[in-house]
């Protein structure tokens, strides 16, 4: 069956974030740790995951699928390089769902071929969070992308900001993805609660 993704889709870099501003209302958010122990992940992930399920969000753990697995959450994500080392029976075997990211065709072959439960389309805008070889995919891409991926969810990521959720919706994404403009936020709440507000009545 074909998932329903909330369209609002916050990425964090550590699960304070996510007992900040999970509370407030975000039903979608990824845990996107770099450069940390797997005890010191591990921690994050069991923290993350007890606020979600006290708030009714869906948490997404980027890159660390057997700790993921291991701390009984429910959806990875996964770049390519994760994906091609990954045991995507075991992950299945888990119950897991599975979010794949893409940047150009062959990778879309890719992410296809691994029956992801959405796929991820970057970088949409030029992004300060990590550096890329992808120049920034555009509107049109993302229209493409929907018509070759169907009824699969489709999720916009790089560069978002609260004034181009409409056009990313509106080119055919179902779920916006967002670091910077949050997390970099003079007022990550208030913030939150804009992007909230703007994609329930977009989404
Ligand atoms: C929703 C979403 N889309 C894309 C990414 C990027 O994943 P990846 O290419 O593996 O890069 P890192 O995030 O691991 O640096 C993502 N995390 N989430
Ligand atoms: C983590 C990530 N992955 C991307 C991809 O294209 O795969 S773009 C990106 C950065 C998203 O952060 P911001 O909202 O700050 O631009
Ligand atoms: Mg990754």
């Amino acid at each position: 069956m074909t998932l329903v993704l909330d369209p609002f889709y916050l990425i964090v870099d550590n699960a304070a974030w996510v007992r900040r501003l999970v509370p407030l209302g975000v039903k979608l958010v990824q845990l996107r740790i770099k450069n940390e122990s797997d005890a010191a992940i591990a921690r994050q992930i069991r923290e993350a995951r007890i606020c979600c399920e006290q708030h009714g969000a869906q948490l997404v753990v980027n890159d660390y699928w057997k700790l993921a697995i291991a701390e009984g959450c429910t959806f990875v994500h996964l770049g390519q390089e994760d994906l091609a080392g990954a045991d995507l029976a075991a992950i299945r075997k888990a119950g897991m769902l599975l979010g794949v990211s893409t940047h150009d065709h062959s990778e879309l072959d890719q992410a296809l071929s691994a029956a992801p439960d959405y796929v991820a389309l970057g970088p949409i805008f030029p992004t300060v969070l990590k550096q890329m070889p992808w120049a920034p995919q555009g509107l049109s891409r993302i229209t493409e992308w929907k018509q070759l991926i169907g009824e699969i969810p489709l999720v916009a990521i790089g560069g978002l900001t609260i004034d181009r959720i409409p056009v990313v919706l509106d080119a055919g994404a179902d779920s916006v993805a967002v670091v910077t403009d949050i997390l970099r936020h003079p007022d990550p709440e208030q913030q939150t609660h804009r992007w909230i507000a703007l994609t329930r009545i977009m989404g």
